[in-house]
């Protein structure tokens, strides 16, 4: 399909939504479990793409690993390989081959992997030959990149012959998801310890646990937008927990001051309307998923936001701050960087007006985003497809919620 077209629909009463798992999970899980010999029977497993992708290769005969354009999966799956009997080349999508590698890479290699850049140095295809003899168990890695450099390597410590000391440097951004590695980890039996910037994991094995997927938190930031535009909502979310190991649960306390309510009942949680604030400042370097989600909203509901944290936009699945600006625009809303590494909302934005094509940039995150503006006009999505990546289900949930 080339395009979805999304009514007009302001009102989204009486709505309950099934939501897909999480895969930053599910993509854990599947890895700890390989690491534990598959001895785990993991439930509600996502249907993202990015984990089925993951499933598949992790049985894969093949020397070329095609991660397509799951970063995790491309992330997690070279540090698993460099645990592995064979060489692996690593490749994905035009987009994977431009997102950074190297400080992973790097930390490999010290702890003694061969890695070899096909194309570009510091950036998929790469070529791993996996660890005879652990030269080093204290690396250093820089934290201000992306994290899943350092859940990837924490996931494959236990399993080194002398475990591992990790020291990061410099700012960590995304560290619920670390805490999400090491909380996992400990499910399946690892010990570990987090002082300041030091994380050592010791040489231990990775125990059988029945790890049962919660839903995910970043796709559910999608339904906190609907209930935050609509005119009237009341929206049940399924399978979601008060005690969450995702981080993204932040969405809950960020859409309180933007006007939905939570309130967690034994199934999931529910969303109902309330005031907003007219100003909020928002730091996203614990929840960078949650930019896109929250942007749109100040923008709709006009009210003023300080957007920081946003360093690690430009190198996901598209240049997020480069799409945001533009799509924002077709509707009068302006994004802004009014000093170093801060962003402003600034907005005109009127309801009602003629239908407006948004274009995706081949990033899940900009469809679903944007998708909640049908609570005041017309809109046509290109590519609807992307969201796959993560939701799957994300169009049928829509028309669910819309009656359409
Ligand atoms: O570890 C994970 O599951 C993820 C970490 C985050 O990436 P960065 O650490 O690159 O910010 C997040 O944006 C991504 O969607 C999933
Ligand atoms: C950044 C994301 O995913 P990944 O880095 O795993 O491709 C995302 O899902 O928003």
């Amino acid at each position: 399909m080339e395009s979805i077209a999304l009514k007009h629909c302001p009102k989204l009463n009486a709505v309950t939504i099934p939501l897909e798992a999480s895969k930053s999970e599910s993509n854990r899980a599947l890895i700890i479990n390989a690491l534990s010999g598959n001895t785990s029977a993991i439930s509600n497993l996502s249907n993202a793409r990015d984990t089925q992708t993951m499933l598949r290769l992790l049985t894969s005969n093949e020397e070329t690993l095609d991660v397509l354009d799951a970063g995790t999966t491309m992330r997690f799956l070279t540090a698993y390989s460099a645990l592995g009997k064979n060489p692996r080349v690593l490749t994905g999508t035009p987009r994977m081959q431009k997102r950074p590698i190297k400080i992973l890479g790097k930390a490999l290699k010290q702890i003694g992997a061969k890695v070899k850049y096909l194309k570009n140095d510091g950036y998929p295809p790469m070529k791993i030959t996996p660890i005879k003899d652990q030269k080093k168990e204290r690396i250093r890695m820089k934290g201000d990149v992306s994290s899943q450099f350092i859940s990837a390597i924490l996931m494959i410590a236990p399993a080194l012959p002398e475990g591992l000391i990790l020291e990061l440097i410099g700012k960590i951004g995304s560290r619920p998801y670390i805490q999400m590695t090491l909380d996992m980890m400990k499910l399946f039996g690892i010990q570990s310890s987090w002082t300041n910037n030091t994380i050592e994991v010791k040489p231990q094995p990775y125990q059988s646990y029945p790890y049962q997927v919660e839903s995910d938190w970043s796709g559910a930031s999608y339904w906190f937008s609907f209930a935050a535009l609509a005119e009237s909502a009341e929206i049940k979310l399924l399978g979601l927990r008060q005690k969450s190991l995702q981080g993204d649960i932040a969405i809950v306390r960020i859409m309180n001051q933007l006007g939905v309510m939570s309130t967690f009942e034994a199934d999931g949680v529910l969303l109902q309307k309330i005031p907003a604030r007219n100003e909020v400042e928002i730091d996203f370097s614990d929840c960078p998923d949650l930019a896109q989600t929250v942007a749109v909203v100040c923008g709709v509901k006009h009210i003023s936001c300080k957007m920081t944290g946003l360093e690690s936009l430009r190198i996901k699945e598209t240049d997020r701050i480069k799409a945001l600006k533009r799509e924002l625009k077709k509707f009068n809303i302006k994004l802004k960087e009014t000093e170093e590494g801060v962003w402003e909302i600034k907005s005109k934005f009127q309801p009602g007006q003629p239908e407006v094509t948004i274009e995706t940039y081949e990033d899940h995150r900009m469809a679903m985003a944007f998708a909640p503006l049908s609570t005041q006009q017309d809109i046509l999505i290109k590519d609807p497809s992307v969201v796959d990546k993560s939701y799957p289900s994300f169009w049928n949930h829509v028309g669910l919620a819309t009656g359409s």
